[in-house]
């Protein structure tokens, strides 16, 4: 058989010089150039037993589980919170009943932020963007009706997570349930928060040191949580490539082990629950390749490079997400043709979890309606297009192979540099994640405004305008939810209170793990914006420098 270059030469040039190649941008969102096409030649320096192995096996680039979804198919998770405790409880147990599998909470921007509903700087943003939890009477009417032993919760809450996850089982100890079949999993990854989103509170040391907290404590207590969520998906929407995603994130979740191993801990107990969540945006074979290049980074540098032993400590196990930066307001039904193709790509990259984005993403918080649409598509990827009847379908495709091979050893690329520079902590401090993300944000966003990039209904294929209903808060929950917090203050024993925020305050101090002590003060319904603060009193705020 000819040579690719032969073929190239003798049929392929002559061809496009009779019918030239469309004047088009080819690259990926990675600005990565895709050659024509793939043959065995491009795979030369592959090593199938080596790159590839089996699904279930190191380096797990074909996915976690021997069976992965002829055994389970991925959970169904559609991120969800607005208003009140009591109307985010309906929401969740109505995604429930339309056949979604796995939860998963939003709260809005004070809780984010570690403010109580009441506090003056929450004024209009309370029940927003997610559900308002102030304390642990607002957790039990969230969770209302929801076994915490049947039904895996995830939520998104990063600076206040140990506070927010105290509560969480705080619940579920008041419904008398055995904490070690209590599932799920928080986000916790502050480490991205100074990249890209930037809900901080405490300065980046003392907030990993509280991250750490939950590597120490969770394994021993909740076995089956996973206490991290190591997150590409706020980098990407930040402006990231997917390349510069993959790579932060992974340099995140390095961060992470190497500060827990600094703090003693044996890899092995704690690394098999480390989990993470990837952005899945247009361009499909990019982010197949990249959730395939992740589980092998993973794989490689637990193993290699940390000394893990335990199998599952080299697991990389992710929830994904539809990119939400890629759902323009223009048009917005096309988005839900947009969310399909990209839940497709995180079926046959092989996510465990998948939350698929609503077509009104970029007007408001998502119609009941809209959201259903989203689970719907979920469900026929499932149960009616057969991809998840073979265990990773594409493998040996030659593109998909040269693809994952490309985006490892770009991301490790950039891993290697972060490393030079000192690690994370370092390139935060520098402004250095910032930059790259802006440079290529910048290069994005001209590609779309010079037509180099065609985005369909914003640059190309425009129409008039198109309205659809949009889900709208009630500006009431504000009230409810002060007046909740002030029966809650009444009624608590404030002794205890003050018991157990003095307890929390000599965590930060000693340095001694803080987890039992947030438990306390979630059973002692201090409220969220206490815990913060007093944490602020030994931990200062973190201020982002000007970077210049
Ligand atoms: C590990 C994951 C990724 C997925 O966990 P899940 O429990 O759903 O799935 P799972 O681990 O695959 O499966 C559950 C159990 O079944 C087992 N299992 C699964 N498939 C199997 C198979 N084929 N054979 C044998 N066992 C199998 C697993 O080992 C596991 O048990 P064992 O555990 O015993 O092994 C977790 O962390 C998760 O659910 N993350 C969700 C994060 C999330 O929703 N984030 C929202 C962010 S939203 C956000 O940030 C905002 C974005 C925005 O701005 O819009």
């Amino acid at each position: 058989m000819k040579s690719k270059n032969e073929w190239m030469q003798s049929v392929y040039s002559p061809a496009a010089q009779k019918f030239p190649e469309r004047k088009y941008n080819f690259k990926n969102l990675s600005d990565m150039e895709p050659e024509p096409i793939y043959t065995a030649d491009d795979l030369k320096d592959w090593d199938a037993e080596r790159d590839l192995g089996y699904p279930g096996e190191f380096p797990y680039t074909r996915g976690v589980q021997p069976s992965v979804y002829r055994g389970k198919l991925w959970t169904m998770r559609m991120f969800a919170g607005f208003g009140s405790a009591e109307q985010t409880n309906e929401r969740f147990h109505a995604l429930l009943r339309a056949g979604q599998t796995g939860l998963s909470t939003a709260f809005d921007l004070p809780t984010l932020m570690g403010y109580d509903s009441d506090h003056p700087f929450s004024k209009g943003e309370v029940g927003k963007c997610g559900v308002a939890v102030s304390s642990l009477a607002d957790m039990e009417i969230l969770f209302r009706g929801i076994d915490p032993t049947q039904v895996t919760t995830s939520m998104t809450i990063n600076s206040p997570a140990n506070a927010i996850w105290a509560m969480y089982i705080a619940n579920a100890q008041k419904q008398g349930k055995d904490l070690g079949q209590v599932g799920g999993t928080i986000q916790n990854d502050i480490l991205k928060e100074f990249i890209a989103q930037k809900e901080f509170i405490y300065p980046p040391a003392p907030s990993v040191k509280l991250v750490i907290d939950t590597f120490e404590w969770g394994p021993k207590v909740l076995p089956k949580w996973n206490f991290i969520s190591v997150s590409g998906y706020h980098i990407r929407e930040a402006g990231a490539t997917g390349v510069q995603e993959l790579a932060f994130t992974l340099a995140d979740g390095f961060h992470y082990v190497e500060k827990a191993l600094e703090r003693g801990l044996n890899i092995d107990e704690f690394a098999p629950r480390i989990s993470f969540f990837w952005d899945i945006h247009n361009d499909f074979f990019e982010e197949i390749a990249k959730l395939r290049a992740a589980r092998r980074i993973w794989a490689r540098q637990m193993r290699d490079h940390y000394g893990a032993k335990n199998p599952r400590s080299w697991m990389l196990r992710t929830h994904s997400q539809t990119a939400g930066v890629s759902l323009p307001a223009q048009q917005p039904l096309n988005n839900i043709a947009r969310v399909a193709i990209q839940a497709l790509a995180a079926v046959l990259g092989g996510t465990q979890s998948l939350h698929t984005d609503s077509f009104d993403e970029a007007l408001a918080l998502p119609t009941e309606e809209a959201a259903t649409i989203a689970l719907r598509t979920q469900q026929i990827i499932a149960y009616e297009t057969g991809v998840a009847g073979v265990v990773d379908p594409l493998a040996g495709s030659y593109y998909v192979e040269k693809l994952t091979n490309d985006i490892e050893a770009a991301a490790m690329g950039y891993i290697e540099q972060i490393r030079m520079m000192g690690g994370v902590e370092a390139g935060i401090d520098s402004g250095f994640f910032q930059l790259e993300m802006a440079e290529a944000a910048y290069r994005y966003q001209r590609e779309v405004e010079t037509k180099d990039r065609i985005v369909v209904g914003v640059n190309e294929f425009v129409q008039d305008a198109v309205e659809v209903p949009i889900q709208l808060i009630d500006p009431q929950v504000e009230v409810l939810q002060a007046e909740r917090l002030a029966q809650v203050r009444r009624e608590r024993d404030p002794q205890r209170v003050q018991a157990a925020l003095d307890a929390l305050r000599d965590t930060a101090v000693t340095g001694a793990n803080s987890m039992p002590a947030f438990l306390e003060c979630a059973h002692a319904y201090c409220t969220l914006g206490e815990q913060m603060d007093i944490l602020k009193t030994v931990y200062g705020e973190y201020v982002e420098p000007a970077i210049v």
